[in-house]
């Protein structure tokens, strides 16, 4: 697992990263999501050590990545996949980096094989197109068979082959027990991945949950009645909230569908619809960070 407590990055008086406080649980994917500039990379570079914490902690599996004794083996990661040597060859890129942290030739062959490049193994990763150049990061990343990944959008440039690809493998590698934490700033890309969702903005946490939760956060009540005004009032006074939506309807949060057609009966108010409406994903995902894109759109 990966902890992160209090962790905070200041470049400047600019904050990056702030006031982190995360749990990233084995056996499931775990979406880190935020709109560009968000933090996301930062907190990643502070997991594997790459960038110093400002202040707070981060830790895998119990250890800042300076005490572990053999990283590779505990965590294997993804920020750059362009990381190889463009004229060095495919095996040559993972030989180096098995041989410098006790990790068998052997193993070489089987990431290779894992995920897919055994043919063009001997390829220099220069000529490799963007999705071969994603494999091989990700073959870089499973070297030491690590329990934990952290992968920086490993989605991103890949055609719809790729991205179903990589899906099945993170999907895989959770339910074989390990931590799996990879970033996106696409909700969509998420929602077909990971288990759970962690939202972050400004460097700040948004929101964390199951991805259920936030199809949940996202719904609400349609109601259509030719008595709207009545109704909206009946509704917030018994604690609903209401808004209004397209074609003359009410959207009602704060309860359930069954409830407000019960409230209605029991007002003797007609309605002519009542149907839940679920936000989608996306919609959920930019109300979360609407003020916390940092170039986003005038509004
Ligand atoms: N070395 C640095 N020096 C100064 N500012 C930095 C540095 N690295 C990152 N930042 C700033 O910190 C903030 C967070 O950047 P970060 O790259 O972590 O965001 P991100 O969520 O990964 O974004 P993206 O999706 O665009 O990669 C940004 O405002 C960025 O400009």
């Amino acid at each position: 697992m990966i902890q992160l407590t209090a962790l905070t990055k200041r470049y400047g008086d600019k904050t990056a990263v702030d006031d982190l406080t995360l749990l990233v649980r084995p056996g499931v994917v775990t979406g880190f999501l935020g709109p560009n500039g968000a933090g996301k990379s930062t907190t990643m570079r502070m997991i594997l050590g790459l960038d110093l914490p400002t202040s707070g902690t981060a830790t895998i599996n119990g250890r800042a990545h300076h005490e572990l004794p053999h990283p590779l083996r505990t965590i294997g990661s993804m920020l750059d996949a362009r990381a190889a040597h463009p004229r060095r060859t495919a095996y040559k890129h993972l030989l180096y980096q098995a041989q410098t942290n006790a990790i068998p030739a052997t193993r070489v062959d089987e990431v290779l094989d894992l995920v897919g490049l055994t043919e063009v193994a001997g390829k220099p990763a220069g000529s490799f197109s963007m999705g071969m150049t994603q494999r091989l990061g990700i073959a870089a990343a499973l070297l030491g068979d690590p329990p934990v990944l952290v992968l920086d959008e490993p989605v991103n440039g890949l055609d719809p082959e790729g991205v179903r690809w990589i899906r099945a493998l993170m999907r895989g590698l959770a339910a074989e027990g390990r931590t799996v934490l990879i970033s996106s700033h696409l909700m969509s890309e998420m929602a077909m991945t990971a288990d759970r969702l962690v939202v972050i903005g400004k460097g700040r946490l948004i929101a964390e949950g199951e991805i259920g939760d936030f199809t949940a956060a996202g719904s609400a009540v349609a109601v259509r009645t030719p008595e709207s005004g009545v109704f909206a009032r009946l509704l917030e006074l018994a604690g609903a909230h209401v808004r209004p939506g397209p074609d003359d309807e009410l959207l009602v949060t704060g309860m359930e569908a069954a409830d407000v057609g019960r409230l209605a009966a029991a007002e003797g108010v007609t309605l002519f619809e009542l149907s839940v409406r679920h936000a989608s994903l996306e919609e959920t995902f930019m109300e979360l960070t609407r003020d916390a894109a940092e170039y986003g759109a005038a509004r």
